[in-house]
């Protein structure tokens, strides 16, 4: 009797919980009812995750809420005019503190609501870090000379590596790893190391083992999971190589503490972030004040690569895939780079204007795999209204950029890899305000500048010397995605070949 009693108390307590979960307050985003705890998880995760959200969509507009799990609803905005208008102020740039449990551990946060760094920081410590990394990236990389040197390097090195694999099947998921961490470790760090470097590749490895996670694991999506057993419940696993990149970072910091001068021109970015700690000594409303701004600073470049290398990686690998599949596509970017720069030099940023073509194809290219299509998720800090909805303080809200991109009133047979879908009558480049893989204002990509600049240089360096082609299998490898951290492509090889100057055809 006591155990009957004690079931129907637990069903009564679950029912309750499921009720307030996912009750739809007055004038809320409609959406629809998830199962008690799992919500309406199962059917929009993995690969289903845009399909399973698109579908949604259709069915209750474009902005609608749903519950993922043991946790309240979450709005989705899939209108670009929409979202346009709810990220243009401040109220919707803090993070969900559900996601800011593991800030604890890696950002000095207080697993709540603050955090370091860049990503995950909020309010006025967000925006001072934001505004000073923006600023500074710009002389020490971000900016175009800076920038363009280095990146040129690294293309000129991976040339030098791939005529070593000219002829022979080559796996084409991480190739781009190591040069697109080198730029920005030479942009934060000053140094820059050879390709096969034993420390390059160590750090590849923290940074391919940070965001290769299964995002689907026990403590994803439970993360309360933690309290009982951090072994098992895959935490200590799943921290462990940001621990490592950590201990890395904290160490190159150190080193450059050892050397450094306020005094004398900074070296590289971490000087620059050490000499505005120097001056904020007496100011202790900055958040580059003492510990805090070590702290900072610490986080501030585990973001910068967490944020910076599997997407910019990911777009390249993303590229080459759709070359191999578009084989006329990447012929008559060929002739483009042929009739602008030649063969007896590397394109550089000032040829990209005249290349409308080129313009074209990363444009669709970016729209096409739309690597982040859900953005980072945000949280309101104030009551407000998103289009004719009513969204109360706390509300967690996903970006659905990946609808916003596949919208087909702007982006017509948005499932068609078509380039000319940004060029004019003229064969001039159009652009399209509305392709938000970046997503858009006061808290969009902090990175795009080197994005795309990586982007440019990478893919026309690489088709000016050779041309890409399926691997000796002779299949074409699929567009279909997977989904991690980023919207990525399964695992494929193919093969490249060197070009003459005549191989265009
Ligand atoms: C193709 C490459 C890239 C894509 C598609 C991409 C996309 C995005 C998106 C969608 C966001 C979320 C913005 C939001 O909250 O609404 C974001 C944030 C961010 N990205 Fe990128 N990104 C790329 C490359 C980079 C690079 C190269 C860097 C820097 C090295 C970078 C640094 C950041 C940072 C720091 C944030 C957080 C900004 C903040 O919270 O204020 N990204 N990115």
């Amino acid at each position: 009797m006591f155990g009957l009693l004690l079931l129907f108390c637990a069903i009564l307590f679950l029912y309750k919980f499921w009720y307030l979960k996912t009750k739809i307050p007055s004038n809320f985003p409609p959406g629809p009812y998830g199962w008690p705890l799992i919500g309406y998880y199962p059917v929009v995760k993995d690969s289903n995750l845009s399909n399973g959200l698109m579908e949604l969509q259709r069915t209750y507009g474009p902005v609608f809420s749903v519950n993922l799990g043991p946790s309240e609803r979450y709005v989705i905005i899939g209108d670009h005019d929409i979202l346009e208008e709810a990220f243009k102020g401040y109220s919707l740039t803090p993070r969900p503190s559900l996601i800011q449990w593991f800030n604890e551990y890696i950002r000095y946060g207080d697993g709540h609501e603050h955090s370091r760094g860049l990503i995950f920081s909020k309010g006025e410590e967000w925006q001072e870090q934001r505004r000073f990394t923006l600023r500074n990236l710009r002389d020490f990389g971000f900016g175009k000379s800076g920038m363009e040197s280095l990146i040129k390097m690294e293309v000129e090195e991976l040339l030098e590596v791939m005529e070593t694999e000219v002829g022979t099947d080559v796996p084409f998921n991480v190739n781009f790893y190591a040069s697109v961490i080198n730029a920005l470790w030479t942009i934060l760090n000053g140094d820059r190391v050879g390709l096969n470097d034993p420390t390059l590749q160590e750090v590849i490895r923290y940074v391919n083992d940070m965001v290769s996670q299964d995002m689907n694991s026990l403590i994803n999506v439970f993360p309360a999971a933690r309290h009982i057993s951090k072994e098992w419940s895959g935490f200590n696993e799943s921290l462990k190589p940001a621990y490592k990149f950590l201990a890395y970072i904290k160490n190159t910091i150190s080193e450059h503490k050892k050397t450094h001068d306020p005094n004398s021109e900074a070296r590289d970015f971490i000087d620059v972030v050490l000499n505005k700690i120097h001056e904020s000594q007496d100011n202790p409303k900055s958040s580059f004040h003492g510990e805090l701004g070590l702290q900072n600073l610490e986080a501030g470049v585990l973001d910068l690569f967490i944020a910076g290398i599997e997407t910019t990686s990911t777009a390249l690998v993303w590229s080459f895939l759709i070359l191999v599949t578009y084989p006329e596509i990447q012929e008559r970017l060929y002739r483009e780079i042929q009739e602008t720069v030649g063969s007896d030099r590397l394109p550089t940023m000032d040829d990209k204007p005249k290349m409308p073509f080129t313009e074209a194809v990363m444009q669709e290219i970016l729209r096409f795999s739309c690597i982040a299509p859900l953005g980072i998720f945000r949280e309101a800090d104030r009551d407000m209204k998103v289009g004719d909805y009513y969204l109360p303080k706390g509300t967690v809200v996903f970006s659905h950029l990946y609808a916003i991109v596949n919208d087909p009133k702007v982006f017509p047979n948005p499932e068609k890899f078509d380039p000319t879908r940004f060029l004019d009558e003229k064969g001039q480049f159009k652009r399209n305000d509305k392709n938000i893989v970046f997503s858009t204002g006061k808290r969009d990509c902090l990175g795009k500048t080197l994005a795309i600049a990586e982007l440019f240089l990478f893919l026309t360096g690489l088709i000016q010397t050779y041309q890409f082609l399926p691997s000796s299998e002779g299949s074409l490898p699929s567009l279909e995605c997977v989904y991690g951290f980023t919207r990525h492509p399964q695992k494929f090889s193919l093969q490249f070949k060197k070009r003459t100057k005549s191989s265009a055809y």
